[in-house]
């Protein structure tokens, strides 16, 4: 159970008090922690949550509104969202030190509050469609298109998840993996060949799109494309979070332009695929693209080149951004810690020795520690901060209301952080956290890690994205070593490094 949970049953003794003010006058007890940290509870959120969650469970008093400042929308939405663009890291900060670890507030002009209790946040992914609907910001909503996956509505969703999730099976990764290893051995051998040095945050998400094009569209890129695409994609990334005024040369108007020049491509790339259909048909297990284009809607109807456009960006968006930025996030670690990388290479001697030179999918279903740093980066650099779904109507968390219609931030890299297991050392980059002391992953998952978000809308490329960086750790592990200039340097959101993350690749 989680430090936050366990602290919110321990107070809550109804029988000792006689009156709702008798219990708010008490004295909490020392042992409240948030975040792992020991407190005496010393936020009135808390103190406010915890007398609340006696009151609705004993004396039957309405759930109150979370502290925050929400208050008055117009002016402290402006504010906000100004600080909230320009300054994120310290946004949440601030707040959870004033308010605690549950606050409201008022982002992009949306009512918003900010979840971060790892049981509360898995409940919430859990009710989706029944509590909560996803409701990502406008300038998102409108970037992703109204055919996306990611924005659909409960029957939308439902219908193409069973489309597309028949491109993410265990068969499909195994039929995935050939193109696979042979852009990750291609990527690799393009880095150590590079006479410049080489900026490893673009570098790695180009990687990335390599393989979310080739294996989700099935249509062999060529290189000019492959280069515009991936281009505007990164102009596409920057409006994503970002006021929905589509003038020309802020973040948005710019990323409105890239989309336009995207979705040009990727038309371009449905007719392609189309002509390819009839062969492909007969060579086995389809893609995600082929799916999409023999998929009907709930009258029958096949999809629109408009909802097939969608689709694809969705795929390519979705599929590159998160797998390359963590891959991105791996290198700092394995170079300020020289032992983590000296196991993963020794691994990869055992993984030889027992398997011979070639690496299958057994062979990367049979990487334990490289898993373990994988699993300890998106625990600590998760790329995914927090999801955005909207309350479908009143709900109540930890005894706080949330109304009908306000956008609901989950925290789940915060969450993430907060696991129980692992609180004394949180802060530290230990792989060896995720295994048994006989070197294998651990029996029992910790509660509350959800890098990849959880319920009905649980992250459908997930096993693309592992076997995407297993491969990579593996090749890189085996011939190659990696020197950045600034293994510290400061990520920007948590999910960009400032400088594009320089550096070079060596063969060793
Ligand atoms: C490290 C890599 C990745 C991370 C951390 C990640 C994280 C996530 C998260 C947190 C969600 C849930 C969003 C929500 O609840 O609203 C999600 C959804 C999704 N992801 Fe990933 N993802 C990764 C890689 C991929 C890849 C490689 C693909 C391949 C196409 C992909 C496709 C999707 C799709 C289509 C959804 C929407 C699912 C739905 O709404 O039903 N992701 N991802």
């Amino acid at each position: 159970m989680s430090a936050m949970s366990m602290a919110f049953e321990t107070p809550v003794q109804p029988l000792q008090f006689t009156s709702l003010r008798q219990f708010q006058r008490s004295p909490l007890p020392a042992t409240t922690t948030v975040s792992g940290r020991q407190d005496n509870c010393k936020h009135a959120t808390e103190r406010r949550m915890v007398c609340c969650r006696a009151a609705t469970s004993e004396l039957s008093v309405k759930p109150i509104v979370p502290q925050g400042d929400m208050d008055i929308p117009l002016i402290t939405s402006l504010m906000n969202t100004v600080e909230w663009l320009t300054d994120y890291n310290n946004f949440y900060e601030k707040r959870f030190a004033k308010f605690g670890p549950m606050f409201k507030t008022n982002v992009l002009f949306n009512p918003m509050v900010v979840v971060t209790d790892e049981t509360e946040v898995e409940r919430l992914l859990k009710a989706e469609h029944k509590l909560v609907e996803s409701a990502w910001p406008t300038s998102m909503r409108n970037l992703l298109g109204p055919n996306s996956i990611l924005t659909a509505g409960k029957k939308g969703h439902k219908q193409q998840r069973q489309i597309l999730s028949q491109a993410f099976t265990d068969a499909a990764m195994r039929e995935y993996l050939p193109t696979i290893m042979a852009v990750a051995t291609h990527t690799l051998e393009q880095w150590a060949d590079s006479t410049e040095p080489l900026q490893f945050y673009s570098a790695a998400r180009a990687f990335a799109f390599d393989i979310a094009a080739t294996v989700l569209t099935g249509v062999r890129f060529d290189g000019d494309r492959l280069t515009r695409m991936r281009e505007q994609f990164e102009v596409y990334s920057n409006g994503l979070f970002s006021v929905p005024i589509a003038i020309p040369g802020t973040p948005y108007g710019k990323a409105i332009n890239a989309r336009k020049i995207i979705l040009d491509d990727i038309e371009q790339l449905i007719l392609a695929a189309k002509e390819q259909n009839e062969s492909a048909h007969s060579s086995g297990r389809k893609n995600a693209m082929q799916m999409l284009l023999e998929a009907k809607d709930e009258d029958g109807a096949m999809l629109t080149m408009d909802q097939l456009k969608d689709q694809v960006l969705t795929q390519l968006f979705a599929g590159h951004e998160t797998t390359g930025a963590t891959l991105s996030r791996v290198l700092p670690e394995l170079q300020k810690n020289p032992e983590i990388l000296t196991q993963l290479r020794a691994e990869q001697d055992r993984v030889i020795n027992r398997h011979g030179d070639s690496i299958t999918y057994d062979v990367l279903e049979d990487m334990p520690y490289a898993d373990a740093i994988i699993k300890e980066v998106m625990r600590l650099h998760g790329i995914v901060d927090g999801v955005w779904r909207q309350a479908l109507e009143d709900i109540t968390v930890q005894g706080h209301s949330i109304r009908k219609g306000w956008t609901v931030q989950l925290m789940v890299k915060r969450a993430g952080l907060a696991v129980e297991d692992f609180k004394e050392d949180a802060t530290e980059f230990k792989p060896a956290r995720w295994l048994e002391s006989d070197g294998q992953p651990l029996k029992t998952s910790p509660r509350g890690f959800m890098p990849f978000g959880g319920g009905p809308r649980i992250c459908l490329g997930m096993l693309l994205a592992k076997m995407e960086m297993r491969a990579l750790l593996a090749l890189l592990a085996r011939g190659y070593c990696v020197e950045l200039d600034d293994p510290n340097e400061f990520w920007f959101q948590g999910f960009k490094p400032v400088n594009g993350l320089p550096g070079r690749v060596y063969k060793h």
